[in-house]
């Protein structure tokens, strides 16, 4: 039977958000054990911010939520693909439809900023 392995990745395994219609990667973040079982009960994203270091459902502030379609995860188990129906304009919280709009072009970062809301609206409380 297949396990994910938490423990041979620290506790955290790597999330891609994949949009389950145009199939863009979204963004990607970090689940421990309890947050993949959340998302997999829930239906909803669910996270381990390393950053901020709190659990965080996606969307539960900006209201951009993700509606879980599909689950995968690859030959090893130690990390997953989820597809999701994303609520709302976008997935990134600085705006854009995904966090990945910075492309290395000619030998360096650009970015292809194309925000779909302002963040000083959609997260007011900070
Ligand atoms: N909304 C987001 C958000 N959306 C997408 N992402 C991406 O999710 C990834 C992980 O975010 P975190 O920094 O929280 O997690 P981390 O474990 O520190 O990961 P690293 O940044 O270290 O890679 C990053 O690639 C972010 O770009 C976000 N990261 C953080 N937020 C914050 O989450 C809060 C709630 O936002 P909503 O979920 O939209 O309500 C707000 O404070 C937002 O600023
Ligand atoms: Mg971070
Ligand atoms: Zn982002």
């Amino acid at each position: 039977m297949i396990k994910i392995d938490f423990d041979k990745m620290g506790g955290l395994i790597p999330a891609v958000i994949q949009d389950y219609e145009t199939g863009d990667v979204l963004m990607v973040a970090f689940m421990d054990e309890k947050t993949l079982n959340l998302t997999l009960k829930d239906g909803k994203t669910w996270f381990f911010s390393r950053t901020r270091n709190k659990y965080w459902m996606k969307g539960e502030e900006s209201g951009n939520t993700q509606d879980v379609m599909e689950v995968l995860t690859d030959c090893d188990a130690d990390t997953v693909v989820i597809k999701v129906k994303q609520n709302g304009p976008a997935a990134c919280h600085t705006g854009n439809r995904s966090c990945f709009y910075v492309k290395w072009e000619n030998g360096q970062w650009v970015e292809h900023s194309n925000p779909l809301f302002n963040p000083d609206d959609v997260y007011k409380k900070k």
